[in-house]
């Protein structure tokens, strides 16, 4: 997961330098889910500092295990905000962030997206600022048509 973040990290700046932004530093919403696939998002958010971006972090469904609740606690140490609610309007986003980073599910989704992912999902699927998927776009493969998030970049674990 460590290896994992780092890389995700790597490629993001590589493909978006925080210098090519509008802003400076570059801001970056980073969505992490219940899995470790979210881990993977807590861990790229922390490298993502180090490379210069501002992110924040929003993680809705902490899972209660030593190893997420420490990663939580190493973004914490590094200031990097929790969001306590996802921004209700793909607009709000637009204004706030320069990229999202899709740090939802992974290899383990299954099925049709449960919320609160998938309100999450729908509003995800409105931005326009550049979406980068760790490992798969969240949601791909589910029955209902529309409900995958459209990555600009995908970073394979
Ligand atoms: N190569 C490796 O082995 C590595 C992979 N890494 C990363 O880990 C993910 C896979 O992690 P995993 O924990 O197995 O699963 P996910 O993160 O993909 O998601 C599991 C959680 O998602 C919930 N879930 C599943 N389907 C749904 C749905 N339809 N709606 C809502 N929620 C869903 C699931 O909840 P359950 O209630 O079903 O249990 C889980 O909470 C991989 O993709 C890589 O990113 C590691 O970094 C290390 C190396």
């Amino acid at each position: 997961m460590e290896l994992a973040g780092l890389s995700c990290a790597t490629a993001i700046a590589k493909a978006y330098p925080p210098t090519s932004m509008s802003r400076s530093p570059a801001t970056v919403l980073v969505i992490c889910g219940p899995g470790n696939n979210g881990g993977d998002g807590l861990v790229c958010a922390r490298h993502l500092k180090l490379f210069g971006y501002q992110p924040t972090i929003y993680y809705p469904k902490r899972p209660n295990k030593p190893l997420f609740n420490a990663l939580v606690t190493q973004c914490q140490k590094m200031d990097i905000p929790f969001l306590g609610e996802m921004p209700p309007e793909p607009m709000l986003i637009d204004e706030l962030y320069d990229l999202v980073v899709d740090a939802i599910f992974g290899f383990s989704f299954k099925g049709d997206v449960r919320e609160p992912f998938r309100t999450i999902l729908s509003i995800l699927n409105g931005v326009t600022v550049p979406i980068a998927s760790i490992d798969i776009p969240s949601g791909s493969g589910s029955k209902e048509v529309g409900s995958g998030v459209l990555p600009c970049l995908e970073v394979g674990t």
